[in-house]
């Protein structure tokens, strides 16, 4: 294994001091290290945090590798400083058997860039009508956890109640993509003043929010874990507000597009603002960005949605929805909460590891701690260009836009994964 030694960097916003990075650990930390066989890497003005995590990605293989890889999300994952991402389940084949769940983790592994924790489907073909094998997924190599149908609302109170049942057994989580579908029916984006103004049909707030009440009350009578998917209204901060302070065992995420981009994108037509749930109103911004740091919201997860050209590049009504989110998500996070590193390892590290279970993850750098972190340049400021991405695609809403950070290196327990910002595979 390779030595590391990181000179003079800022943990979590600390004194600048040195980490000696050896057999997958901190070895040691304190200024002026000495280790003679070690790496030296020359961090002055950069900032150690604990490897993200993605609790949401999609990486579309099997089936869709034509959009992206296990290997080139890994890739786009590491560049971005995560260490860890969870991949969803509506691939092709769907992953709801242990066959294909197992696919994906060994693919990650594979790959070798950041440790892929594959969800499983809650109901089979994601189809919301008969539940998928959770047991045996739980059971298989991939030790799955964490079960979503998402890009699907499990729709039926009844299959939602008897999934939450189910995964209580091995302290697993139902992950809500939450859209009543009677409500959103040939819904091409957030239902207000700008649907109205474009003539398109309209996503009201609404249709995410009953899901929501319903499911924390679900959650509340059988007593299981729900985490919510991209919340996106004020409202549904509103009701999840109300489901912590009755101690309801419900997660929440934010993406980092609903935290900056509002439903005014759609003026474009351009479909790369296309997406489910779509971008709201300023006034829904404010409330998510206030959760967040409140801790209504747990943490931000990037829903990385990469969609092939033909998929993007077409009128909006015919496109998919979803846009690019690994690449870009801390420079989002930096852009929105400031240089606050202990809330920005909490909400993109800590947490999402805590509720994934991913123990070797959500670490701060100290010694005996996995060496598994990001190394970010706060004061540099970059043009996203979709071209650069590592990502096999390009439906990125950042582009030409000039964000703060960039990520240097990234370690996953004591590899380097990424060098002077460039991915080592
Ligand atoms: N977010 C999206 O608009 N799309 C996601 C599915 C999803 O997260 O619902 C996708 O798989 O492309
Ligand atoms: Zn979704
Ligand atoms: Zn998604």
């Amino acid at each position: 294994m390779n030595s590391y030694l990181i000179r003079n960097v800022s943990v979590l916003g600390a004194a600048p001091t040195d980490l000696l990075i050896r057999d997958g650990v901190v070895a040691e930390t304190g200024a002026g290290l000495a280790a003679p066989d070690a790496t030296l890497v020359d961090a002055e003005g950069l900032v150690a945090l604990p490897g993200l995590v993605d609790l949401h990605t999609h990486l579309r293989e099997p089936g869709r590798e034509d959009a992206e890889t296990v290997k080139t999300g890994s890739r786009a994952a590491a560049l971005g400083g995560y260490t860890a991402v969870c991949a969803m389940a509506n691939t092709s084949p769907v992953a709801d058997t242990a066959g294909v769940v197992e696919q994906v983790w060994r693919l990650g592994r594979e790959a070798g860039l950041v440790d892929v924790q594959p969800i499983g489907a809650v109901t089979v073909g994601l189809a919301g009508e008969r539940l998928a094998e959770l047991g045996a997924m739980a059971d298989s190599a991939a030790r799955v956890r964490i079960f979503s149908d998402d890009g699907h609302c499990v729709a039926d109170p009844r299959l939602m109640r008897r999934a939450l049942e189910y995964v209580k057994a091995f302290d697993g989580i139902i992950a809500q993509h939450a859209e009543e579908p009677r409500l959103t029916e040939g819904a091409q984006m957030h239902e207000g003043e700008v649907s109205t103004r474009l003539g398109l049909t309209g996503w009201p707030a609404v249709a995410e929010e009953a899901i929501i009440a319903r499911d924390v009350l679900l959650a509340e009578h059988v007593g299981s874990r729900l985490h919510v998917c991209h919340v996106s209204t004020a409202g549904s901060v509103e009701v999840l507000r109300h489901a912590k302070a009755r101690g309801v065992r419900v997660t929440a995420e934010v993406t980092p597009h609903h935290l900056l981009l509002t439903d005014a994108r759609a003026e474009t037509y351009d479909p790369v603002f296309k997406v489910n749930p779509p971008l709201r109103t300023a006034t829904d911004i404010a409330a998510l960005r206030a959760a967040l740091v409140d801790g209504v919201i747990d943490i931000i997860a990037t829903d990385h949605a990469p969609h092939a050209v033909e998929d993007k590049e077409c009128e909006w009504a015919y496109a998919r929805p979803g846009m690019l989110g690994l690449e870009t998500a801390l420079s989002i996070a930096l852009d929105v909460l400031g240089p606050r590193w202990d809330l920005i390892a909490e909400r993109m590290s800590r947490t999402p590891a805590r509720i994934a279970g991913l123990t070797e993850h959500g670490h701060d750098p100290a010694p005996g701690a996995p060496a598994t972190l990001t190394l970010v340049d706060p004061a540099a400021r970059r043009v996203i260009e979709p071209a650069e991405l590592a990502s096999r695609s390009r439906n990125t809403p950042y582009a030409r836009m000039t964000l703060p950070g960039r990520i240097v290196a990234t370690f996953l327990r004591g590899e380097a994964t990424v060098l002077d910002g460039k991915a080592v595979k």
